[in-house]
């Protein structure tokens, strides 16, 4: 079983976030494990607390996940601020965690900010340079880069991100009307498409995104072909979207195709 940290912070409505990263493991065959460097309390109408732990509660996590049970990929989600960032950056580095995929989570689908604006350079600084991908949506990317991000201009988008220090980029498509991914490593583009489901339920569609990718790297697949699956598994989720859970956006269902084929 190949083993996937999850460096991320917890949703008490536990459908984005450190929730939403485990559902995601189990559905990608992999063993999930996580360090949790904040708290929100949050439901599927918005974000009402933030409270971000020291950093170096993050790091003790980190170690003691590493030490015994090991790490084959590792995903990072809402890290909240410099001190986070920079701690975490140290710790894979020293560690030497592979297959890193860092998913700059900046704001809610709700609207709230989950990111201090002062940490963005931190995470251009430290961060970025260590991660194989990278995997803004088209809103993160343009937050990014300070720059509007026309749909024409995502691959433009992609090109400068790579040159903040990833070996890949894969921005997803999510908020754009064709609904797909491009995948950038520097050498092609790689439109990544699948079905585009109707449904508003997606709080956590990202999360489930990036920790899918990294699960199917964890696994041995190649870059495109991790994607491609990490798609669909972030699609399916959507598409099983939970309508009935709370008044908002409701959380996606990383499960739900899987129940349903197993026939309950
Ligand atoms: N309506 C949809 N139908 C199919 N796939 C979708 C849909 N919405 C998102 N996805 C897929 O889910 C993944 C996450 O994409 P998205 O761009 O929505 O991330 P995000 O905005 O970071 O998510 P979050 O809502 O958690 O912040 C991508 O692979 C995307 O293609
Ligand atoms: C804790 C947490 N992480 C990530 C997201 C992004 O969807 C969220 N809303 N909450």
């Amino acid at each position: 079983m190949k083993r996937v940290l999850s460096v991320a912070t917890s949703d008490s409505g536990a459908g984005a976030g450190i929730q939403a990263d485990l559902k995601a493991f189990l559905r990608c065959g992999v063993y999930g494990t996580t360090a949790v460097v904040a708290t929100t309390a949050q439901n599927t109408v918005g974000v009402t607390d933030i409270y971000p732990f020291p950093p170096g509660v993050a790091v003790g996590q980190i170690e003691a996940v590493a030490e015994d049970i090991g790490v084959d990929a590792v995903k990072t989600g809402m890290l909240f601020n410099a001190g986070i960032i920079s701690a975490v950056a140290g710790a894979v580095r020293r560690l030497g965690l592979p297959n890193l995929v860092v998913d700059p989570v900046m704001v809610a689908e709700s609207g709230a900010e989950l990111l201090e604006p002062a940490a963005v350079e931190t995470y251009k600084e430290e961060l970025f340079p260590l991660a194989r991908v990278l995997t803004p949506n088209v809103n993160e990317a343009f937050a990014l880069l300070g720059e509007p991000v026309d749909e024409g201009g995502i691959e433009d988008c992609a090109a400068a991100l790579l040159e903040l220090g990833p070996e890949a980029v894969v921005v997803t498509g999510g908020h754009t009307s064709a609904g797909a991914d491009l995948l950038y490593d520097g050498l092609r583009f790689e439109r990544i498409e699948g079905p585009v489901h109707s449904s508003q339920n997606t709080h956590g569609a990202g999360c489930t995104h990036s920790s899918a990718l990294a699960s199917f790297l964890a696994r041995g697949f190649g870059l495109l072909e991790a994607a491609r699956r990490a798609r669909e598994v972030a699609s399916e989720a959507v598409g099983y979207g939970l309508a009935e859970i709370g008044a908002g956006a409701g959380p996606v269902h990383a499960l739900g195709g899987v129940l349903e084929r197993g026939g309950r």
